[in-house]
């Protein structure tokens, strides 16, 4: 679907890949398929952490049994988290952060190292409802320097005495190196901050280049969780 971009056209946000909450996904590492930027090194984004001139998707509803939280700088977690949507009746819950990462790749980079160093994950912003009513939830995330995503961190470090009595489920991108320990950093950070009682499915892990291409896997990771 994707053809060779050149590189200006790479380094833009790319075309509409999806939908999440009548939102558009724009996810430019799709595009890299083949170029020298494959395996999602120096993806750009768009400096608002995909969200420039869209509001973060909320979507909270009376009855729902599952909620999806996710986090995507790029917008390919998103499309992950709208491929799950698509198929679940679930409320979605965008993380945003007090202060959004640069759209150059090398000072993201930079940040996020300095962040990790001295673990002080990104400040998230603190609008999160109530979670009683789900039994099920879906958590979004990528890998960043073969460990969980430093804005995955801070939500948890926030919110994560909140997970108590839940199923939960996480899923995550990555950019052809893997998962390496961020399903074991999850749930030690939910622990760490009071989180009891969960059962954890096996996590669903696509590379971020392929994200389109993920359906199959989707719906048979769904049947396991469900
Ligand atoms: C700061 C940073 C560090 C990254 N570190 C890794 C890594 O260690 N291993 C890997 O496979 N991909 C790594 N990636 C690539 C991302 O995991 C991949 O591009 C992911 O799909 C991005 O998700 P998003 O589009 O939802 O932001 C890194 C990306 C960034 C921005």
């Amino acid at each position: 679907m994707f053809n060779y971009f050149n590189k200006q056209e790479a380094s833009s946000l790319g075309p509409v890949v999806g939908k999440i909450a009548n939102q558009e996904i724009r996810a430019n590492q799709l595009l890299r398929r083949g170029s020298k930027w494959a395996g999602g090194y120096g993806t750009p984004s768009d400096g608002d952490d995909t969200n420039k001139g869209s509001q973060p998707v909320r979507v909270h509803t009376k009855n729902a049994k599952s909620l999806i939280i996710y986090w995507s700088r790029s917008g390919s977690t998103e499309l992950l988290a709208s491929k799950l949507a698509d198929k679940l009746d679930a409320d979605i819950y965008e993380v945003r952060l007090q202060n959004p990462y640069p759209a150059n790749y090398q000072k993201t980079l930079a940040r996020a190292n300095r962040e990790r160093e001295t673990g002080n994950p990104p400040a998230v912003v603190k609008d999160m409802w109530s979670l009683s009513q789900y039994d099920t939830v879906y958590f979004g995330f990528q890998t960043w320097a073969m460990t969980l995503s430093q804005p995955m961190q801070g939500f948890l470090k926030a919110y994560g005495q909140e997970f108590t009595d839940k199923k939960l489920a996480p899923f995550e991108t990555e950019g052809g190196y893997g998962q390496g320990d961020s399903i074991s950093v999850f749930k030690q950070l939910i622990k760490e901050a009071g989180g009891k009682n969960n059962t954890y499915t096996k996590p669903l892990v696509v590379d971020g280049n392929k994200v389109d291409q993920a359906d199959h896997r989707v719906s048979a990771w769904l049947k396991q969780v469900n």
